[in-house]
Protein backbone atom coordinates (compact mmCIF):
# COMPACT_ATOMS: atom_id res chain seq x y z
CA UNK A 1 0.00 0.00 0.00
CA UNK A 2 1.40 3.35 -0.84
CA UNK A 3 2.03 5.51 2.32
CA UNK A 4 -1.05 7.95 3.52
CA UNK A 5 -0.47 11.46 1.98
CA UNK A 6 -2.28 14.43 3.55
CA UNK A 7 -3.72 17.16 1.78
CA UNK A 8 -2.49 20.35 2.51
CA UNK A 9 -5.45 21.68 0.65
CA UNK A 10 -9.07 20.28 0.24
CA UNK A 11 -11.37 22.12 -2.15
CA UNK A 12 -14.84 21.05 -2.30
CA UNK A 13 -17.30 22.87 -4.64
CA UNK A 14 -15.85 26.27 -4.59
CA UNK A 15 -18.10 28.86 -6.04
CA UNK A 16 -17.36 32.04 -6.38
CA UNK A 17 -19.36 35.12 -8.13
CA UNK A 18 -18.83 38.73 -8.61
CA UNK A 19 -22.26 40.22 -9.27
CA UNK A 20 -23.56 38.88 -12.10
CA UNK A 21 -20.05 37.79 -13.13
CA UNK A 22 -18.89 34.59 -12.95
CA UNK A 23 -15.30 33.77 -11.23
CA UNK A 24 -15.36 30.11 -10.09
CA UNK A 25 -18.02 27.31 -10.23
CA UNK A 26 -18.05 24.21 -8.53
CA UNK A 27 -13.88 23.72 -8.37
CA UNK A 28 -13.15 20.53 -6.81
CA UNK A 29 -9.27 19.74 -6.46
CA UNK A 30 -6.54 18.61 -3.31
CA UNK A 31 -3.02 19.22 -2.88
CA UNK A 32 -0.67 17.00 -1.05
CA UNK A 33 2.15 17.70 0.90
CA UNK A 34 5.70 17.45 -0.66
CA UNK A 35 4.16 18.06 -4.26
CA UNK A 36 4.22 20.31 -6.76
CA UNK A 37 0.64 21.29 -7.83
CA UNK A 38 0.23 23.60 -11.09
CA UNK A 39 -2.51 26.00 -12.39
CA UNK A 40 -2.84 26.15 -15.51
CA UNK A 41 -5.64 27.75 -17.91
CA UNK A 42 -6.53 30.45 -20.84
CA UNK A 43 -6.81 34.26 -19.60
CA UNK A 44 -10.18 34.67 -16.93
CA UNK A 45 -10.19 30.85 -15.92
CA UNK A 46 -10.49 31.44 -12.51
CA UNK A 47 -6.71 30.72 -11.29
CA UNK A 48 -6.17 33.84 -9.22
CA UNK A 49 -9.57 34.00 -8.02
CA UNK A 50 -8.67 30.50 -6.55
CA UNK A 51 -5.47 31.26 -5.16
CA UNK A 52 -6.92 34.14 -3.31
CA UNK A 53 -9.67 32.63 -2.12
CA UNK A 54 -7.35 29.66 -0.39
CA UNK A 55 -5.28 32.93 1.21
CA UNK A 56 -8.26 34.37 2.52
CA UNK A 57 -8.55 37.48 0.29
CA UNK A 58 -11.50 36.55 -1.45
CA UNK A 59 -14.67 35.20 0.48
CA UNK A 60 -15.89 32.20 -1.75
CA UNK A 61 -19.67 32.43 -2.41
CA UNK A 62 -20.11 28.88 -1.64
CA UNK A 63 -18.40 25.64 -1.49
CA UNK A 64 -15.78 24.72 1.51
CA UNK A 65 -11.59 25.18 1.49
CA UNK A 66 -9.39 24.08 3.98
CA UNK A 67 -5.53 25.16 4.31
CA UNK A 68 -3.40 23.22 6.64
CA UNK A 69 -6.78 22.38 7.66
CA UNK A 70 -8.09 25.81 8.69
CA UNK A 71 -10.47 27.92 7.51
CA UNK A 72 -9.28 30.92 5.26
CA UNK A 73 -12.00 33.07 5.90
CA UNK A 74 -11.65 32.72 9.67
CA UNK A 75 -8.32 31.99 10.30
CA UNK A 76 -5.88 33.67 7.38
CA UNK A 77 -3.77 34.81 9.57
CA UNK A 78 -2.77 31.20 11.03
CA UNK A 79 -2.66 29.72 7.68
CA UNK A 80 -0.38 33.20 6.02
CA UNK A 81 2.12 32.51 8.92
CA UNK A 82 3.17 29.26 7.14
CA UNK A 83 2.65 30.39 3.66
CA UNK A 84 4.68 32.27 1.31
CA UNK A 85 2.94 34.00 -1.67
CA UNK A 86 3.96 36.02 -5.14
CA UNK A 87 1.06 37.80 -6.08
CA UNK A 88 0.54 38.11 -10.22
CA UNK A 89 0.36 41.65 -9.60
CA UNK A 90 3.76 42.11 -7.48
CA UNK A 91 3.26 45.67 -5.16
CA UNK A 92 6.29 47.06 -4.15
CA UNK A 93 6.48 50.07 -2.56
CA UNK A 94 8.00 52.72 -5.61
CA UNK A 95 10.37 54.69 -3.25
CA UNK A 96 11.79 51.26 -1.01
CA UNK A 97 14.84 49.21 -2.38
CA UNK A 98 15.36 45.75 -2.50
CA UNK A 99 16.91 45.47 0.38
CA UNK A 100 14.10 47.70 2.47
CA UNK A 101 11.83 45.17 1.07
CA UNK A 102 13.31 42.37 1.94
CA UNK A 103 14.45 43.75 6.13
CA UNK A 104 10.51 44.93 6.36
CA UNK A 105 9.14 41.12 4.97
CA UNK A 106 11.98 40.00 7.61
CA UNK A 107 10.71 42.03 10.77
CA UNK A 108 7.46 40.75 9.62
CA UNK A 109 8.37 36.99 9.68
CA UNK A 110 10.41 37.45 12.85
CA UNK A 111 13.23 36.00 10.63
CA UNK A 112 16.43 36.92 12.07
CA UNK A 113 18.93 34.28 10.23
CA UNK A 114 19.50 36.06 6.85
CA UNK A 115 21.90 33.15 5.73
CA UNK A 116 19.20 31.71 3.32
CA UNK A 117 18.23 34.95 2.43
CA UNK A 118 21.71 35.99 1.49
CA UNK A 119 21.67 32.77 -0.41
CA UNK A 120 18.50 33.53 -2.11
CA UNK A 121 19.51 37.30 -3.17
CA UNK A 122 22.60 36.08 -5.05
CA UNK A 123 21.01 33.03 -6.93
CA UNK A 124 18.49 35.00 -8.29
CA UNK A 125 20.96 38.35 -9.25
CA UNK A 126 18.45 40.28 -7.15
CA UNK A 127 19.24 43.77 -7.36
CA UNK A 128 19.01 45.04 -3.60
CA UNK A 129 20.24 48.46 -3.89
CA UNK A 130 17.92 50.28 -6.35
CA UNK A 131 14.33 51.70 -5.81
CA UNK A 132 11.72 49.46 -7.05
CA UNK A 133 10.31 52.05 -9.43
CA UNK A 134 13.85 52.03 -11.36
CA UNK A 135 13.68 48.31 -11.37
CA UNK A 136 12.81 46.46 -14.55
CA UNK A 137 9.86 43.72 -14.58
CA UNK A 138 11.85 40.72 -13.90
CA UNK A 139 14.35 42.34 -11.64
CA UNK A 140 11.20 43.20 -9.30
CA UNK A 141 10.10 39.70 -9.86
CA UNK A 142 13.45 38.33 -8.40
CA UNK A 143 12.45 40.73 -4.82
CA UNK A 144 9.29 39.03 -5.11
CA UNK A 145 10.62 35.49 -5.01
CA UNK A 146 13.19 35.95 -2.17
CA UNK A 147 10.12 37.17 -0.16
CA UNK A 148 8.00 34.16 -1.08
CA UNK A 149 11.11 31.70 -0.42
CA UNK A 150 13.43 33.13 2.48
CA UNK A 151 11.26 32.37 5.54
CA UNK A 152 11.42 28.65 3.90
CA UNK A 153 7.40 28.21 4.40
CA UNK A 154 5.37 25.07 4.43
CA UNK A 155 3.43 26.29 1.10
CA UNK A 156 4.66 28.29 -1.35
CA UNK A 157 1.35 30.33 -3.44
CA UNK A 158 2.94 31.55 -6.71
CA UNK A 159 1.15 33.14 -9.21
CA UNK A 160 2.90 33.42 -12.36
CA UNK A 161 6.27 33.34 -10.64
CA UNK A 162 8.68 33.24 -14.16
CA UNK A 163 6.99 36.01 -15.94
CA UNK A 164 9.81 38.18 -16.93
CA UNK A 165 12.31 36.25 -15.35
CA UNK A 166 15.01 35.69 -18.25
CA UNK A 167 16.26 32.07 -18.87
CA UNK A 168 18.85 31.66 -16.30
CA UNK A 169 16.68 33.10 -13.67
CA UNK A 170 14.36 30.73 -14.66
CA UNK A 171 16.38 27.57 -14.47
CA UNK A 172 17.71 28.98 -10.96
CA UNK A 173 14.04 29.07 -9.84
CA UNK A 174 13.46 25.19 -11.48
CA UNK A 175 16.07 24.11 -8.85
CA UNK A 176 14.78 25.80 -5.83
CA UNK A 177 10.89 24.14 -6.39
CA UNK A 178 12.93 20.99 -6.77
CA UNK A 179 15.39 21.71 -3.73
CA UNK A 180 11.73 22.80 -1.99
CA UNK A 181 9.83 19.97 -2.43
CA UNK A 182 12.83 17.77 -1.69
CA UNK A 183 12.58 19.46 1.87
CA UNK A 184 9.11 18.51 2.34
CA UNK A 185 7.28 21.47 1.27
CA UNK A 186 4.66 21.89 -1.22
CA UNK A 187 4.57 24.64 -3.90
CA UNK A 188 1.32 25.48 -6.03
CA UNK A 189 2.05 27.40 -8.76
CA UNK A 190 0.24 28.96 -12.00
CA UNK A 191 1.74 29.52 -15.08
CA UNK A 192 0.99 30.32 -19.29
CA UNK A 193 4.09 28.32 -19.85
CA UNK A 194 3.39 24.36 -20.64
CA UNK A 195 6.77 23.32 -21.13
CA UNK A 196 7.73 24.77 -17.50
CA UNK A 197 4.60 23.23 -16.19
CA UNK A 198 6.05 19.60 -17.77
CA UNK A 199 9.62 20.22 -16.22
CA UNK A 200 8.45 21.20 -12.69
CA UNK A 201 4.70 19.99 -12.11
CA UNK A 202 3.36 16.75 -10.60
CA UNK A 203 -0.37 17.46 -10.89
CA UNK A 204 -1.72 19.47 -13.03
CA UNK A 205 -5.24 21.28 -12.92
CA UNK A 206 -6.71 22.95 -15.77
CA UNK A 207 -9.62 25.43 -15.35
CA UNK A 208 -11.58 26.53 -17.75
CA UNK A 209 -14.30 29.40 -18.20
CA UNK A 210 -13.94 29.36 -13.93
CA UNK A 211 -14.41 25.40 -14.05
CA UNK A 212 -11.84 22.76 -13.79
CA UNK A 213 -11.57 20.74 -17.12
CA UNK A 214 -8.99 18.19 -15.61
CA UNK A 215 -7.07 17.57 -12.66
CA UNK A 216 -4.13 14.62 -13.37
CA UNK A 217 -0.51 13.36 -12.69
CA UNK A 218 1.32 14.90 -15.59
CA UNK A 219 3.01 11.49 -15.73
CA UNK A 220 0.18 9.61 -16.11
CA UNK A 221 -1.06 12.29 -18.75
CA UNK A 222 2.09 11.62 -20.83
CA UNK A 223 1.37 7.96 -20.72
CA UNK A 224 -1.56 8.39 -22.09
CA UNK A 225 -0.77 11.23 -24.80
CA UNK A 226 -0.02 9.86 -28.17
CA UNK A 227 3.65 10.23 -29.58
CA UNK A 228 4.47 10.35 -32.73
CA UNK A 229 6.47 7.50 -34.39
CA UNK A 230 7.70 7.84 -38.13
CA UNK A 231 9.03 4.70 -39.69
CA UNK A 232 11.19 3.94 -43.04
CA UNK A 233 10.94 1.08 -45.50
CA UNK A 234 12.71 -0.26 -48.77
CA UNK A 235 9.36 -0.50 -50.55
CA UNK A 236 6.41 1.28 -49.56
CA UNK A 237 4.01 -0.51 -46.82
CA UNK A 238 0.95 -0.75 -46.72
CA UNK A 239 -0.80 2.06 -44.67
CA UNK A 240 -4.04 0.18 -43.36
CA UNK A 241 -1.95 -2.65 -41.95
CA UNK A 242 -1.19 0.30 -39.45
CA UNK A 243 -5.09 2.28 -39.46
CA UNK A 244 -6.00 -1.03 -38.28
CA UNK A 245 -4.58 -1.26 -34.87
CA UNK A 246 -6.30 0.34 -31.74
CA UNK A 247 -4.87 3.81 -30.88
CA UNK A 248 -3.19 3.99 -33.99
CA UNK A 249 -3.26 6.58 -36.87
CA UNK A 250 -1.62 7.04 -39.84
CA UNK A 251 -0.70 11.07 -39.65
CA UNK A 252 1.37 10.74 -43.59
CA UNK A 253 2.62 8.45 -45.31
CA UNK A 254 4.94 9.05 -48.79
CA UNK A 255 6.73 6.35 -50.29
CA UNK A 256 9.12 4.26 -47.85
CA UNK A 257 7.67 6.74 -45.00
CA UNK A 258 4.87 6.46 -42.52
CA UNK A 259 4.29 8.77 -39.53
CA UNK A 260 1.71 7.59 -37.31
CA UNK A 261 0.35 8.78 -33.58
CA UNK A 262 0.07 5.65 -30.99
CA UNK A 263 -1.63 5.92 -28.31
CA UNK A 264 -1.26 3.51 -25.30
CA UNK A 265 0.40 -0.01 -26.01
CA UNK A 266 2.94 0.16 -29.27
CA UNK A 267 3.68 -3.75 -29.12
CA UNK A 268 1.45 -4.48 -31.82
CA UNK A 269 2.73 -1.56 -34.15
CA UNK A 270 6.40 -2.72 -33.59
CA UNK A 271 5.29 -6.42 -34.49
CA UNK A 272 3.30 -4.78 -38.00
CA UNK A 273 6.41 -2.40 -38.51
CA UNK A 274 8.49 -5.86 -38.58
CA UNK A 275 6.16 -7.72 -40.39
CA UNK A 276 6.36 -4.85 -43.36
CA UNK A 277 10.37 -5.03 -43.68
CA UNK A 278 10.97 -1.48 -41.37
CA UNK A 279 14.37 -0.42 -41.45
CA UNK A 280 14.45 2.43 -39.59
CA UNK A 281 12.23 4.09 -36.50
CA UNK A 282 12.26 7.18 -34.78
CA UNK A 283 9.93 8.10 -31.73
CA UNK A 284 9.54 11.51 -30.19
CA UNK A 285 8.73 11.60 -26.66
CA UNK A 286 4.76 12.14 -26.17
CA UNK A 287 4.19 16.18 -25.98
CA UNK A 288 1.67 17.52 -23.66
CA UNK A 289 1.41 21.26 -25.52
CA UNK A 290 -1.23 19.44 -27.40
CA UNK A 291 -3.25 17.84 -24.71
CA UNK A 292 -2.85 21.49 -22.89
CA UNK A 293 -4.02 23.26 -25.88
CA UNK A 294 -6.99 21.23 -26.31
CA UNK A 295 -8.06 21.31 -23.13
CA UNK A 296 -7.73 25.34 -23.32
CA UNK A 297 -9.78 24.91 -26.78
CA UNK A 298 -12.49 23.27 -24.51
CA UNK A 299 -11.91 20.09 -26.95
CA UNK A 300 -11.73 17.21 -24.28
CA UNK A 301 -14.77 18.06 -22.84
CA UNK A 302 -15.19 18.76 -19.07
CA UNK A 303 -14.56 15.53 -17.11
CA UNK A 304 -12.43 15.73 -13.97
CA UNK A 305 -10.22 13.28 -12.86
CA UNK A 306 -7.89 13.02 -10.18
CA UNK A 307 -5.58 10.53 -11.23
CA UNK A 308 -2.05 10.19 -9.31
N1 LIG B 1 -12.42 41.58 -8.43
C1 LIG B 1 -13.13 41.11 -9.46
N2 LIG B 1 -14.27 41.71 -9.85
C2 LIG B 1 -15.01 41.24 -10.88
N3 LIG B 1 -14.68 40.13 -11.60
C3 LIG B 1 -13.56 39.51 -11.26
C4 LIG B 1 -12.72 39.93 -10.17
N4 LIG B 1 -11.65 39.08 -10.07
C5 LIG B 1 -11.84 38.16 -11.04
N5 LIG B 1 -12.97 38.41 -11.75
C6 LIG B 1 -13.49 37.59 -12.86
O1 LIG B 1 -13.33 36.22 -12.53
C7 LIG B 1 -12.91 35.46 -13.66
C8 LIG B 1 -11.61 34.74 -13.33
O2 LIG B 1 -10.55 35.68 -13.24
P1 LIG B 1 -9.10 35.30 -12.70
O3 LIG B 1 -8.34 36.60 -12.53
O4 LIG B 1 -9.23 34.42 -11.52
O5 LIG B 1 -8.51 34.47 -13.93
P2 LIG B 1 -7.04 33.91 -14.19
O6 LIG B 1 -7.21 32.48 -14.56
O7 LIG B 1 -6.14 34.23 -13.06
O8 LIG B 1 -6.63 34.73 -15.50
P3 LIG B 1 -5.18 35.26 -16.06
O9 LIG B 1 -4.52 34.08 -16.67
O10 LIG B 1 -5.63 36.26 -17.08
O11 LIG B 1 -4.45 35.87 -14.91
C9 LIG B 1 -12.80 36.45 -14.82
O12 LIG B 1 -14.00 36.37 -15.55
C10 LIG B 1 -12.65 37.78 -14.12
O13 LIG B 1 -13.18 38.84 -14.92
Amino acid sequence: MPPPTTSLVRVEHLTRRFGARRGITDVDFRIDEGEVFGFLGPNGAGKTTTIRILLGLYRPTSGSVRVFGLDPGREAERILQRVGYLPGELALHPGLTGAQHLDRFARIRGLTDRRYRDQLVERFGAELDTPARALSKGNRQKIGLVMAFMHRPDLLVLDEPTIGLDPLVQDEFADLVRETVADGRTILFSSHDLDEVQRLVERVCILRDGRVVVTAGVESLRRTSPRTIELRFEQPPQPDVFERLDGVQVRSSDGGRIELSVTGEVAPMLRAAADQGAVDITARRADLDELFRGYYRGEQGAEASDGD
